[in-house]
């Protein structure tokens, strides 16, 4: 049986004025909850600074972690959603927290700005200004594009000057691919997620005893990756550096 157009449009119209209320619904419940989660990101800051943490409070393997969990319990979430979701989240948290100084390159932006939103100050610098910048800025994260032929940055990181400046995290956290368009880097140790990739620079002859997969080469040195978690401690060949760990989901 046809129904006349003008009901049909009077139960459709009824039927999106419930499906608004149910989101209306839903929306209420999650800034209550957002609310409620913001409040507890400002009590564990307070509780890093009773601690005596005097830099930022960023810790790029708890977030991933967040993530994971999110996706294994919630498995018809759209990862990408879910990712974008968070890390508004967690770059508010962040910047509540004092503040982010993040610096990145023209071609590497974009990640910055997925990683910590707007809420942060991003400046636009050369690599090597930005590396410099990560060693020197208590709450500075550098962004920089995934290393390749054209990227020569991580050679910079073999200079003393730069000790203490690692890859903590990556940008996008996923990366279907294994392989993320930009890393983030700070003068910080590395933290375990639990899976990790660790990033390793030096002379290729003494890094082919590592057995990695070489992501690039540039003169006598290269830059491999292996699947495993590094310790800043951890006692590696004369003339290897840890580059950093990062985690994907
Ligand atoms: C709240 C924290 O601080 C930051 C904010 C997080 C969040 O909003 O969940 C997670 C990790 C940290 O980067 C924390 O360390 O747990």
């Amino acid at each position: 049986m046809n129904m006349p157009t003008p009901l049909l449009k009077t139960a459709q119209l009824a039927d999106m004025a419930a499906l608004r209320d149910a989101i209306d619904a839903i929306d209420g419940e999650l800034a209550r909850l957002i609310a409620q989660r913001s409040g507890l990101a400002r009590a564990i800051a307070a509780a890093k600074q009773a601690e005596g943490e005097t830099g930022f409070g960023w810790r790029p393997a708890r977030e991933i972690e967040i993530l994971r969990k999110l996706l294994a319990r919630q498995p018809d979430l759209d990862p990408s959603l879910a990712a974008a979701v968070w890390r508004a989240l967690i770059s508010a948290n962040l910047a509540a927290q004092g503040g982010l100084d993040i610096v990145t390159t023209l071609e590497a932006a974009p990640w910055a700005r997925l990683a910590f939103g707007a809420a942060s100050e991003t400046r636009i610098l050369s690599a090597a200004e930005a590396l410099v910048a990560a060693k020197q800025g208590a709450r500075t994260i550098a962004c920089l594009p995934w290393p390749d032929a054209g990227t020569g940055w991580w050679v910079d990181l073999l200079d003393a000057s730069l000790s203490g400046v690692h890859v903590c995290a990556a940008s996008p956290q996923i990366a279907q691919s294994g392989v993320p368009e930009a890393l983030l880097l700070a003068h910080r140790a590395p933290e375990a997620s639990g899976k990790d990739t660790t990033l390793l620079a030096g002379p290729c002859d003494v890094l082919t005893a590592y057995g990695g997969l070489e992501i690039t080469r540039q003169g006598p040195y290269s830059l491999v990756q292996l699947s495993s978690f590094f310790d800043q401690d951890a006692t590696l060949a004369a003339g290897v550096r840890l580059v950093g760990c990062f985690a994907l989901v």
